[in-house]
């Protein structure tokens, strides 16, 4: 087939009187997935448990199938015509075989995308693969077979490839895709054997794990696209030039990707066409060749950096929410859409120990290029979502969004004048940059700092659970203050307005003095889009949800009358 087809809109694809033939198209006729200027169109379409595609020529207004191709894939959009955007879709929007199926749906309803596509592991695959090795580690390597977790992995994705309502001939990629699947769960089951035998998890070794849910999840995605005849071709994003830091876990992006990725996706791209569907969250370590992770949640950093790359129009981040909420809705479930935010407000919006909305370093690419990211609702898609742009009109905004980061540690540093000041402060931080402890929170005195340890660092190199690295930073700090360590705190970020700071700040002081809420510390970073409050734990959520009512649910005052009082 020529690779010149476009697919086109649904609803005017086809005339409304179209004469198919209803043996051959039942009234579960699905998607139309490619598109000619000849006026021949490819329709995939659904007959009780076929997946078939015909080739149609509607000259007229009169429909005639020319071909019917039950099992050869069409080529997808113009090689002339470069990619459009990224669509990401989370682990959420590709929890089973149906969701598969909804979100293939998804992407064919937008006819004018040329799209790459970026996947997470199906649902819950990733927490599973971690139990799964985190119990192999004291399991009897006979019994790995038994893990449960195992077993949950197995089942679903052999569920999913058999993608219930497609016969597939003998031949067919169908039998190719069940002996890639069948052998990932292979060595997956391998790797957790020997994961029992050394009775040690590293954590490269936890990243090769993992691995196996992205690998898998795009691999089935690839071939049901190319089964309902839409062309696709799969990507491990640690062979197209993901390169990153060495940091297993928590892998920084390197700056050889993106000439590298463009490369690779354009000519594939350009030589046949085919819509790229690339393991979200993967990378490949530049010293150690072996696979890393970018952290949880690191497939919207994998859709960030490829829409850079790329020089795409737009990166569409797909999540199970309306967008980026006012708050976290497991905390507080009033919490409403957000429709426009900037990349430096999105950025704030990170959360290292809870699990935010969107990666924590995923907006830096996008803002390097400055490329819109759209968040949308895979299980919603009408809904409008939140636009992330460099700029928007911020002349009624006041507070866009509250961030609750729990368990952190926070440290008060008093200075025992041993060093002048600028001594002091230069000898605090160069302590925590030869322990390789990054600072998240900072507010300082002449002669003391509070500050709260920033999570990320500290569980990438599983710290938390070594009290003694922590004994060892205030050991050090000791040398030169009196130090304070205190645990149980929450870092409260109120992401907001930088010319309404005040009018944030009184509200939220007032609100908090309601609750008898006393704050430990207050920080507003030089972004100043982001007001930091540190509270004790135990009274965290419900500062949040006193101050989303007040923020939120209840009219502030006039802004111009704002704007003259401040
Ligand atoms: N401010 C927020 N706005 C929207 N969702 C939030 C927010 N804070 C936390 N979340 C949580 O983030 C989830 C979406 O992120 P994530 O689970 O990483 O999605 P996906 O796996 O689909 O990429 C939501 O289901 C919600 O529970
Ligand atoms: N599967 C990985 C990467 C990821 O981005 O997932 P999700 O898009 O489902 O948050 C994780 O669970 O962390």
């Amino acid at each position: 087939m020529s690779a010149s087809f476009r697919y086109p809109a649904p609803s005017h694809s086809i005339p409304k009187q179209t004469s198919l033939k209803r043996q051959w198209v039942s009234p579960t006729l699905l998607s139309f997935v490619a598109f000619n200027p000849s006026n021949s169109l490819c329709i995939s379409a659904r007959r009780c448990c076929e997946s078939i595609v015909f080739r149609v020529s509607c000259q007229g207004g009169n429909v005639d199938v020319i071909q019917r191709n039950e099992f050869e894939a069409v080529s997808f959009g113009e090689a002339e015509n470069q990619l459009t955007c990224v669509m990401k879709f989370g682990g959420s929007s590709v929890a089973s075989a149906e969701r598969m199926r909804e979100v293939a749906d998804l992407i064919l309803s937008f006819p004018n995308e040329r799209p790459v596509i970026v996947l997470s592991a199906m649902g819950k695959t990733t927490n599973k693969l971690l139990l799964a090795g985190e119990k192999a580690v004291s399991c009897d390597v006979t019994n790995v077979d038994g893990l449960e977790e195992l077993s949950f992995i197995q089942e679903l994705h052999h569920r999913s490839k058999q993608l219930k309502g497609f016969l597939f001939p003998f031949f067919s990629l169908f039998w190719v895709l069940v002996l890639k699947i069948k052998g990932h769960l292979e060595v997956l089951e391998q790797l957790l054997k020997g994961i029992a035998m050394m009775k040690e998890l590293t954590l490269r070794t936890k990243d090769y794990l993992v691995s196996f849910g992205e690998c898998m999840s795009t691999r089935i995605f690839a071939a049901y696209l190319n089964k309902i005849g839409v062309k696709a071709r799969q990507y491990d994003a640690f062979e197209i030039g993901f390169i990153t830091t060495d940091d297993f876990t928590n892998a920084d992006i390197l700056e050889a990707t993106y000439p590298a990725v463009a490369k690779r996706l354009n000519e594939d791209w350009t030589s046949d066409p085919a819509i790229p569907i690339v393991t979200g969250f993967l990378g490949k370590g530049w010293r150690s060749g072996a696979i890393t992770t970018l952290g949880r949640g690191g497939s919207d950093l994998t859709a960030t950096t490829i829409g850079k790359a790329l020089g795409l129009q737009e990166i569409q981040v797909w999540k199970d929410v309306d967008g980026v909420l006012t708050c976290d809705p497991n905390i507080y479930p009033h919490a409403e859409p957000v429709p426009y935010l900037t990349f430096d407000e999105a950025a704030e919006l990170r959360c290292y120990n809870c699990f935010a909305v969107l990666h924590p370093q995923s907006m830096r690419p996008a803002r390097e290029g400055d490329i819109p990211v759209r968040v949308k609702n895979s299980y919603n898609p009408n809904a409008p979502g939140t636009l992330i742009t460099r700029n928007r009109d911020m002349s009624k905004a006041v507070l866009t969004s509250i961030v609750l980061k729990r368990n952190v540690t926070m440290l008060d540093i008093v200075s025992t004048r041993m060093l002048g000041q600028f001594g002091f402060l230069a000898k605090v931080f160069s302590i925590f940059e030869d322990l390789g402890i990054s600072v998240d929170v900072v507010a300082t005195s002449e002669v003391s700092i509070s500050l709260t340890l920033d999570p990320s660092k500290l569980w990438s190199r599983e710290l938390i659970q070594q009290a003694s690295e922590l004994d060892h930073v205030v050991e050090e700090l000791e040398r030169i203050a009196v130090v304070n360590l205190l645990q149980h705190r929450s870092i409260i970020s109120l992401i907001g307005n930088v010319q309404r700071s005040s009018l944030i700040l009184e509200k939220a002081f007032h609100v908090l003095r309601a609750n008898g809420v006393n704050v430990q510390m207050i920080s507003q970073g030089a972004s100043k889009v982001n007001i930091s409050l540190i509270v004790h734990d135990n009274e965290a959520e419900q500062c949040v949800r006193a101050l989303h009512s007040t923020f939120f649910e209840s009219d502030l005052p006039e802004l111009d009358q704002c704007d003259s009082a401040y």
